[in-house]
């Protein structure tokens, strides 16, 4: 047996920080939910951060721990479903959901009998086949040992939406769950939205188990999917199965680490049968047993001493380092099977149980306000204060919903809590778990567990404690909205049309709302085509209220690429009180933010002022002066200035720095920035010729091309403008067999000639408003 080299470093130096876990995690990160979104000192802090010390504190949390929180805590996990468009992520939890015995019958997506699956509850969702909004659920599995005892567990699960236009939903999910099962298609392999979902994964430092799924379909090939894992996603991932059967007579698998093989057998593939391994499997099963212990050895202490000494593990011991070595983010335990045949489902179940992490044995952490944001760590003791997060509002039936996650004390009927932003108290009337749409009342959750209130006045990401805590918990990342449209309301009722737009905007941050006061047209901004189109049409459904959309705009961006120095006087004397204000200073470009600053000596412009200069910054920097869109990369500092003994004014400042900023902007060779996105098509072979036909006509830059036996994936950089309407464009040249995501990359400048075009626009829609 050979042994890779990170597993002698393993060895022989055991202080080497192990790759896995220096990922990212907002998590543990030392952010303010204010600062939520500027996610790079998050990420900064993290990459500092070693398991080793995660793993010192948890195992302190630990020993305070009574034998009631430790049972309670051992049977509870929060798992999130995550993957590519397509992946099968709904109809393997309709699965899951059918043999914890939680629903009676399984509905197919898109399914004849026009049921549709039970976690996308949304007409919408139904009609289109795509999951929009994430649905929680929970429910018990029994979990049978391998000496036949059983014990049952309790997961609360959430499905995630695989479209990246609704990738706010996979973000809240991701912050509030401890362990993911990651879907892979046995065709399609790694993805683009999988390397996404990955991102995200580590983002929030969350272990992940990965089901190969569709294993029943012709060119299945999970060797394949997992070299992927291992080189695309760089994360260690080796098989705990091996295929029995292909195609339609997938039967089952074989268990590696127990050599077993477990078929599924019964209508619904519920009854797992155990019988000896088929004769012509017992080599591979042999070899990827052998591959499994060799990559544990790679990132775990005790296999890799057991390996150095050629000593086979016991079933024991590959199964608590598969365990450590997931919790600890450096490998992923690969399972396959079918959810649409009915295979192999069961055993995903009992990996979670086996390999994901209960609430105890992932570290959260809060700030303590109280304390100048002293970071403390939380506690999940039934007994401590309580400490939860409000994830996720909706507008239910009963009024607006909100998902909370408890992370230390308890919950229950009756209680009062207090918002921490807000310092609104309110008390809990109804306490329910999710089941879909569906509700159950609950008296009491405990800490670990997910639960949802009504009536709570609060914000998605705010923390809520029992009134004596002063914590606060880093909130998620949310992403900038990319595209914008004009939106109309068709009847004269605006009462409907307001409602509808100030729901959609308090449940999710990445859908916003913006009064164009020129143009007098209420623009909504999000994450994609299908993202606003969504709302637009739940606005219709669900309020009556028909709108009419002008076409997709770009969210551009202004900035400068040149320094300018300027010396600014906003001077009005036109009877009664005059203004006055003079500033002195220097604009200059800077790295993807805005900054102001001021190093004014000796009180020449008094702190006020000073402020107010501040606030007309940030007011510029909300529409910028070459064709009104937000201004981005601009550092502007005030050294100098004076002021009038009676005619200076706060309002005055920030005037006088409004006009300054543009004058110095426009001094400062401004350019217009579009946003650049990464647009990945799949489509059969016979249609790579068009394919590239429609992005070399979008002058976009092919990054990489993959070929599969039948179809091919194409990943290029192109301007988001170039690429409108492009779902029917391509529908129409791969006979409706192609299928792209975008997702935004970065800024870039546009071309001069793009930049004059845009100015001249602009300039002509001032003029018609005139
Ligand atoms: N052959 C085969 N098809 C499957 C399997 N699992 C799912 N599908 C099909 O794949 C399609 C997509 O399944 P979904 O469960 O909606 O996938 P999803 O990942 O939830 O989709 P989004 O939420 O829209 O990203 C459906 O037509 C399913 O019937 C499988 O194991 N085998």
């Amino acid at each position: 047996m050979k042994l890779g080299i990170q597993s002698l470093n393993r060895v022989f130096a055991t202080s080497i920080t192990p790759g896995f876990a220096s990922g990212f995690a907002g998590k543990f990160s030392k952010v303010s939910p204010i600062l939520c979104r500027d996610f790079t000192s998050t990420h900064r802090s993290l990459m500092e951060d070693d398991y080793e010390k995660e793993l010192t504190s948890i195992r302190e949390i630990e020993k305070g721990l009574t034998k009631d929180d430790k049972n309670r805590l051992t049977r509870i996990r929060n798992i999130g479903v995550s993957a590519h468009i397509d992946s099968g992520k709904t109809t393997f939890t309709e699965r899951v959901l059918f043999y914890t015995g939680r629903i009676k019958a399984i509905h197919e997506v898109r399914g004849r009998d026009n049921v549709g699956a039970k976690m996308d509850s949304m007409d919408l969702e139904r009609e289109k086949g795509i999951t929009i909004q994430s649905a929680a659920t929970y429910c018990s599995w029994d979990k049978k040992s391998e000496d036949g005892s059983v014990t049952p567990y309790h997961f609360n699960l959430i499905d995630t939406p695989g479209h990246i236009d609704f990738t706010i939903e996979v973000e809240r999910a991701l912050r509030v769950l401890d362990g993911a099962v990651l879907v892979v298609c046995a065709v399609s392999g790694v993805q683009s939205q999988t390397m996404t979902v990955e991102r995200q994964m580590r983002r929030y430092n969350v272990p992940r188990i990965t089901f190969i799924n569709k294993m029943d379909r012709m060119g299945a090939d999970p060797w394949n999917a997992i070299d992927q894992i291992n080189k695309k996603l760089k994360t260690a991932a080796a098989a705990l199965q091996v295929p029995i059967g292909a195609e339609k007579d997938l039967a089952g698998v074989v268990n590696i680490i127990t050599r077993q093989a477990l078929y599924n057998e019964g209508p619904q593939g519920e009854n797992i049968v155990v019988k000896e391994i088929p004769e012509e499997l017992k080599e591979l099963v042999e070899e990827k047993r052998e591959l499994l212990i060799q990559t544990l050895a790679d990132v775990d202490d005790v296999i890799a001493e057991l390996y150095i000494e050629e000593i086979e593990p016991t079933v024991k011991q590959i199964k608590d380092a598969i365990r450590r070595s997931t919790i600890a983010r450096r490998f992923s335990p690969v399972l396959m099977g079918s959810a649409l045949a009915n295979r192999s489902v069961q055993h995903v179940l009992d990996a979670v149980c086996d390999y994901l992490p209960n609430p105890g044995e992932i570290l959260n952490t809060g700030l303590d306000i109280s304390k100048e944001e002293a970071p403390v760590n939380l506690v999940p003791y039934y007994k401590s204060p309580f400490v939860g997060l409000a994830f996720k509002l909706e507008e239910g039936r009963f009024g607006q919903l909100t998902y909370v996650r408890v992370y230390q004390g308890r919950l229950k009927k009756g209680q009062y809590i207090f918002n921490v932003k807000t310092g609104k108290k309110t008390k809990l009337s109804r306490l329910v778990r999710m089941h879909s749409e569906e509700m159950e009342e609950v008296d009491e959750v405990g800490p670990g567990e997910i639960c949802a209130t009504f009536g709570v006045d609060c914000s998605s990401g705010d923390t809520f404690t029992d009134g004596e805590l002063q914590y606060t918990m880093s909130s998620m990342y949310v992403p900038d909205p990319v595209i914008s449209l004009a939106i109309t309301p068709d009847s004269k009722d605006g009462v409907n049309f307001s409602k509808a737009i100030n729901r959609f905007q308090k449940e999710d941050p990445t859908f916003r709302v913006n009064f164009d006061a020129e143009s007098k047209e209420t623009i909504i901004s999000g994450m994609g085509e299908l993202h606003l189109e969504i709302y637009v049409e739940r606005m219709r459904r669900e309020y009556n209220v028909k709108c009419t959309t002008g076409l997709p705009q770009v969210s551009y961006r202004e900035t400068i690429s040149a320094s300018h120095e300027f010396d600014y006087t906003h001077k009005k004397q036109s009877g009664g009180a005059g203004q006055y204000a003079r500033i002195i200073g220097t604009m200059a470009p800077l790295e993807n933010k805005n900054l102001f600053e001021h190093h004014v000596v000796g009180g020449k412009i008094p702190e006020g002022y000073l402020n107010a200069c501040e606030k007309g910054f940030h007011i510029a920097c909300e529409k910028g002066p070459i064709i009104g869109h937000k201004v981005l990369g601009c550092e502007m500092v005030i050294n100098d200035g004076t002021t009038h003994i009676v005619d200076s004014s706060e309002y005055a400042f920030r005037i006088c720095t409004e006009y300054a900023f543009k004058e110095a902007f426009l001094a400062s060779q401004p350019q217009i920035l579009e946003p650049i996105m990464e647009v990945t098509i799949t489509a059969p072979i016979e249609f790579q010729g068009n394919v590239l036909g429609l992005m070399n006509k979008r002058m976009a830059n092919i990054v990489d091309t993959e070929m599969g036996p039948e179809e091919f994936t194409i990943v290029s950089d192109c301007a988001l403008a170039s690429m409108f309407g492009f779902a029917s464009v391509l529908r129409a040249s791969t006979q409706g067999k192609g299928e792209f995501s975008l997702e935004f990359k970065d800024y870039a400048p546009v071309s001069p000639n793009v930049q004059k075009e845009l100015i001249a626009e602009h300039e002509k829609k001032l003029k018609e408003k005139k």
